[in-house]
């Protein structure tokens, strides 16, 4: 990997007032679409486990799956896709979270992982953190170890980062925005 500096973040395209007034929308699809873009997201959001041993990636629908399932190949790890409620066809764990105003509930298959594989979680970005904690609580609910949190892009005003290092997980991200 070259080790010059790539502005990630000038790859990410701004829409403001999506998907309501006041919200600034990070869109991810510019990144997507350069190649050397998403090759580069890649290579440096795995960067710390290159060569060590990591079981499952586990991503979160929907933009977790594009970034997650390119994490999981570059790891030669498996995949686990982590997905709104309804949408998995086989036994499922539950759990709710906290959108900024209301509440979901996300899911996973009950065997997606064993008791003390190593996983690291991925998705496109942390806001309030609250997807990325229920993920966190399947995962550990079905005792797998969560090795990290990896993220493209992190609203920092929002908290999520800390939220999951207050949990004893090590987060990544690759930029920072202002607002939210
Ligand atoms: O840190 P949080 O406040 O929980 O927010 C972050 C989540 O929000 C976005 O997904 P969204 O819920 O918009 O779903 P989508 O990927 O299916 O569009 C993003 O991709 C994260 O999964
Ligand atoms: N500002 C934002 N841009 C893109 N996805 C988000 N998810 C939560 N906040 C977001």
């Amino acid at each position: 990997m070259s080790s010059d500096p790539f502005d990630f973040a000038a790859t990410v395209r701004a829409i403001p007032d999506y998907p309501k007034k006041g919200i600034v929308f990070r869109d991810i699809t510019t990144l997507l679409g350069d190649a050397r873009a998403f090759r580069r997201t890649i290579d440096e959001l795995v960067q710390p486990w290159a060569g060590s041993k990591i079981d499952k990636v586990a991503g979160i629908e929907a933009r977790g799956f594009i970034v997650g399932g390119a994490v999981a190949h570059q790891l030669s790890a498996g995949f686990v896709p982590i997905r709104k409620k309804g949408k998995l066809p086989y036994e499922t764990v539950r759990v709710s979270y906290a959108l900024e105003y209301g509440i979901d509930e996300i899911e996973m298959h009950v065997d997606a992982v064993e008791p003390g594989e190593r996983v690291i979680l991925v998705d496109d970005l942390i806001a309030t953190g609250g997807t990325a904690e229920g993920a966190i609580k399947l995962l550990r609910g079905k005792g797998a170890i969560v090795e990290a949190a990896c993220f493209i892009i992190d609203l920092p005003v929002l908290g999520g980062a800390d939220k999951l290092r207050a949990m004893d997980v090590p987060v990544r991200t690759l930029i920072s925005f202002d607002g939210h």
